[in-house]
C-alpha cells in the first residue's frame, strides 16, 4: 500500500474541433473539457457532479482512453513503477496518455467503465455469463471451465444466481443488467472503475439498491471508483468527495459532507437548492439561475458561471440590490449575443399592453417598461448614478443601437467576475472553491474603492 493517489488527472482539456465547409477547415472548437485536475487516492470514490453537457462523459471518456485527450496529464498507479521517474520529456512514466498499445492494453484491465445504459455493453445474442467472462479470455484466460466459474461466482456476488450464467439480456430487468454490468466490470479484477451516470435510466427504489451494490463492492475490493452523475443526492450516497463541473472546469471540491453542509461556490449552492427537501422545517431557499448553460464553443470570458451567478459581484462605486444587479446582468448578457429584437418589443406592446394598436405608435417609454419588465429590472434602481447609465442604455435600445447600449453597459457595469478567471483556492482543509467572492484579491478593490469613496 502507498499513499500515493491511484489516479492523478492534471489539467486535462479534451476540445473537439469544429469544421467548416468540404475541405474540413478548423473555425473553432467545443472546449468539453477544459483544465481539469483531481486525485482520487486508494479505495475512494470521488463524485463528479454538473449540469448536462458541462463536460462529465467527455472527463470519464479522456481518463479512460477511449478519447485521445487534447493535454493534460492522466496518471495511473503512479507508484507501481517509480512515482519519481520521469520520462526525457518530464512526463510521468505513468501518464496514460503517453502509453503504448501493450501499455494501454493492461490499463484497460485495470480500469474498467460502465455505462447509464447496461445494454450497450451486453451483446444481446451472447449469454450473460459468457459477456462477464469476455474480457478475461481477451486478456489470455484459456481455461474455458476456470472462466466460468469467475463468471458464476461474479453473478452470485452482484445478487444474482450463478445459474443465470446461460440466460440472455433481455430476460432481466434495467436494474440486473446494470448488476451484470458492473460483474462484467469487476472480472478482471480492476482497481478504478469509472461509472457514468450507473444509475440515472433506473427508478429510484432500484438506484438504491445498485448503489448501495458499489459501496458493498467498492468497500469489499478495495476499488477507487469515479462517479459520474447529474444527480446531488446520488453522489451524496456514496461519494467520499465530490467534485463539482461547470462549462468544462471544476468549480468546487471537497469532503461529500463538508461540501453538502457549507457549499461554498453559488453553482454548488444552486445544484444543491434544486434537491427536494424531505423535512419542511429545513429551509433552503430554491436559488434560480438565469439564462441557460451558455455554449462550450464560446464560454463566457473571467468566471464562465458570471452569465447566471445570482452572486455576481456588483461593479465598484454602484449599489445595487443584488437581484436588480442580476437583472441588469441578464439585459448585458442578451445584449452581447444582440438578442433583443425592439420591433418585437413594440410588436408585444402594441397586441398584449396597448389594446391591438399600431406597433409604430407604441411609444419609447412603453418599450422601455417592456424591456424593463422581462427583465425583471425595477422602474428605477436604486442608485440614481446607475439609473442614469441604464436610462441611457434603453434609450439607445429603443434606437436600435445595441451595439452602442451593449458598449455602455459593458464599460459602466464591468464586474471583476467577467474579468479575471478565478482559480480553485482552498476554503478549509481539503475544500477548494473557484469563486471571487472566496478571493481577498478580488475583493480589495472593492473594498478600497468604498474607503475612498467614504
Ligand atoms: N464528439 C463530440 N464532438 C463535438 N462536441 C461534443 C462531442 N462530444 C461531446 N461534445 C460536446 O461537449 C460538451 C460536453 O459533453 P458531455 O457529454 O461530456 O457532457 P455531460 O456533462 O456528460 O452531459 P450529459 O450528461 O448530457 O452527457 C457538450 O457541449 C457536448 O455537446
Amino acid at each position: 500500500m502507498t499513499d500515493e493517489p491511484l489516479l492523478e488527472v492534471r489539467d486535462l482539456k479534451k476540445h473537439y474541433p469544429i469544421t467548416q465547409g468540404i475541405l474540413k477547415k478548423q473555425v473553432g472548437s467545443v472546449k468539453a473539457v477544459d483544465g481539469i485536475s483531481f486525485d482520487i487516492p486508494r479505495g475512494e470514490t470521488l463524485g463528479l457532479v454538473g449540469e448536462s453537457g458541462c463536460g462529465k462523459s467527455t472527463a470519464a471518456t479522456s481518463i479512460i482512453q477511449l478519447e485521445e485527450p487534447t493535454a493534460g496529464e492522466v496518471i495511473f498507479n503512479g507508484e507501481a513503477r517509480d512515482a519519481t521517474e520521469t520520462a526525457a520529456d518530464a512526463r510521468h512514466r505513468n501518464d496514460v496518455t503517453e502509453f503504448d498499445p501493450a501499455e494501454l492494453k493492461q490499463f484497460r484491465r485495470q480500469a474498467q467503465m460502465i455505462f447509464q445504459d447496461p445494454s450497450s455493453s451486453l451483446d444481446p445474442r451472447m449469454r450473460v455469463g459468457e459477456s462477464i467472462a469476455e474480457p478475461l479470455r481477451i486478456h489470455g484466460i484459456e481455461d474455458k471451465a476456470a472462466r466460468q466459474e469467475i463468471a458464476r461466482n461474479l453473478l452470485d456476488r452482484v445478487g444474482l444466481s450463478r445459474d443465470d450464467y446461460h440466460r440472455f439480456p433481455h430476460e432481466f430487468s434495467g436494474g440486473q443488467k446494470q448488476r451484470i454490468s458492473l460483474a462484467r466490470a469487476l472480472v478482471t479484477n480492476p482497481e478504478l472503475i469509472v461509472a457514468d451516470e450507473p444509475v440515472s435510466a433506473l427508478d429510484v427504489s432500484v438506484q438504491a439498491e445498485i448503489l448501495t451494490l458499489m459501496k458493498d463492492i467498492q468497500a469489499e475490493f478495495g476499488l477507487s471508483i469515479l462517479l459520474i452523475s447529474h444527480d446531488m443526492a446520488v453522489v451524496r450516497e456514496i461519494c467520499d468527495r465530490v467534485a463539482v463541473m461547470y462549462l468544462g472546469e471544476i468549480v468546487e471540491i471537497g469532503e461529500t459532507e463538508e461540501l453538502f453542509r457549507n457549499p461554498q461556490h453559488p453553482y454548488t449552492q444552486a445544484l444543491l437548492s434544486s434537491i427536494p427537501v424531505p423535512d419542511p422545517t429545513v429551509d433552503r431557499a430554491g436559488t434560480t439561475l438565469s439564462g441557460d448553460v451558455p455554449s462550450p464553443s464560446n464560454p463566457p470570458s473571467g468566471c464562465r458561471f458570471h452569465t447566471r451567478c445570482p452572486d455576481v459581484i456588483q461593479p465598484e462605486d454602484y449599489d445595487f440590490e443584488q437581484e436588480h444587479w442580476r437583472a441588469v446582468m441578464d439585459l448585458r448578457t442578451r445584449l452581447a449575443q444582440r438578442d433583443i429584437d425592439i420591433e418585437a418589443v413594440r410588436e408585444f406592446v402594441a397586441t398584449e399592453r396597448d389594446g391591438d394598436v399600431e406597433p409604430g405608435s407604441v411609444s419609447d417609454d412603453a418599450a422601455k417598461a417592456a424591456i424593463r419588465d422581462e427583465f425583471g429590472i425595477p422602474e428605477s434602481l436604486q442608485d440614481g448614478r446607475a439609473e442614469s447609465v441604464l436610462a441611457d442604455a434603453l434609450e439607445r435600445i429603443v434606437s436600435d443601437d445595441l451595439a452602442g447600449a451593449d458598449e455602455l453597459l459593458s464599460t459602466e457595469f464591468e464586474t471583476v467576475c467577467e474579468r479575471d478567471a478565478p482559480s480553485l483556492a482552498e476554503t478549509s482543509p481539503g475544500h477548494q472553491s473557484a469563486c471571487h467572492l472566496d478571493s481577498p484579491s478580488a475583493t480589495t478593490d472593492s473594498v478600497e474603492s468604498a474607503v475612498s469613496d467614504d
